[in-house]
């Protein structure tokens, strides 16, 4: 939440709000070179929300303990979980915006509103069809892979006026992946503090959040604009896949290049990585050949890169 215009920081809500609607409205994208990824049928459209407000108005409610103008975080919750019901879109984003637009309207002294969720991702189960296996229609089982994100601010300058956005961003968090050869990480510093190997072919395991945001947020609502949060998963297999790669700074810089020149309509992307790179027990004679390797012991490295519109154009093509 950002700070009231009396510099105040303010603000009250309600976190872990689950609200698993179903029968939205199926999401349908167009393609892309590194996704079969095509939309969603939405049949569960589950999200984790968190909901903050605030207003120059709450202030006594803080000073004075007075509740006058206080909507129980409790009544929030029965709010999102009611509204979820009439929410007509196809999107994470769109159905904050939502959210937050019907709550502007009905508490006009709310100024400020700081809403975000994550997906509970559902996938679809085989079973046995007229043509052979197809997805059940009825039958779906929790993810626990990656997850999208998207997170909204609005703010109005006077109680009951229009509302703008002021910070948006989507996102697909908690991406982990493995590749077991073609990654390499040599020619760093090397002192008298280092005792690192130079490592030509490591197994490479990575967690990686990546975070984006639109020229115009209202593209982030849904239509033709929209950027799935697994197009842009599908897009980090890809380019992990298809570079041999010196670093993990390199491989997110890669990546965000891709991402941007896949999606004009994006202003930029936005990487946090972690190393979780296996400790190797029994180094692998050479490439493709038997090694064994175990968890690694904390700590863990970590990356955090913004690649902009500029560094595409900088870089002529991904
Ligand atoms: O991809 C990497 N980048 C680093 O900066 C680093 N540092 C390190 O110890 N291992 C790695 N790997």
């Amino acid at each position: 939440m950002r700070k009231l215009n009396s510099g105040r920081t303010l603000y009250y809500g309600k976190g872990d709000v689950l609200t698993y609607r179903t029968y939205a409205k199926p999401l349908s994208v167009g393609p892309i070179a590194e996704s079969a990824y095509d939309g969603d049928v939405n049949v569960i459209f589950a999200h984790n929300i968190k909901f903050a407000v605030g207003a120059e108005t709450l202030l006594t409610s803080f000073t004075e303990g007075d509740n006058a103008h206080v909507v129980a975080t409790d009544s929030m919750k029965n709010f999102i979980l009611r509204n979820a019901s009439s929410y007509e879109g196809s999107t994470t984003e769109g159905l904050l915006a939502y959210i937050s637009d019907r709550f502007l309207e009905k508490y006009p002294h709310i100024t400020a509103i700081d809403i975000e969720a994550t997906r509970i991702p559902f996938s679809r189960v085989q079973v046995a069809g007229a043509d052979g296996f197809e997805p059940s229609k009825l039958v779906y089982r929790p993810s626990h892979n990656e997850k999208a994100h998207a997170r909204l601010e609005f703010e109005r300058s006077e109680a009951g006026g229009e509302a703008r956005i002021v910070g948006h961003r989507s996102g697909v968090a908690d991406l982990q992946l493995i590749k077991v050869s073609g990654s390499s990480f040599f020619g760093f510093v090397r002192d008298e503090y280092t005792t690192l190997p130079e490592s030509f072919d490591r197994p490479l395991f990575i967690y990686l959040n990546v975070n984006w945001t639109y020229g115009d947020p209202t593209d982030a609502f849904g239509g033709d604009k929209y950027v799935a949060a697994e197009q842009v998963r599908d897009i980090a297999h890809h380019v992990f896949h298809e570079f041999n790669t010196p670093s993990i700074q390199y491989l997110i810089y890669r990546i965000g290049l891709r991402v941007l020149e896949r999606f004009p309509q994006l202003e930029q992307v936005f990487f946090e990585s972690n190393n979780r790179t296996w400790e190797t027990i029994v180094d692998p004679e050479g490439v493709g050949k038997p090694g064994v390797y175990t968890e690694p012991r904390p700590p863990y490295g970590f990356q955090g890169f913004t690649v902009s519109r500029d560094d595409l154009a900088e870089a002529g093509s991904a």
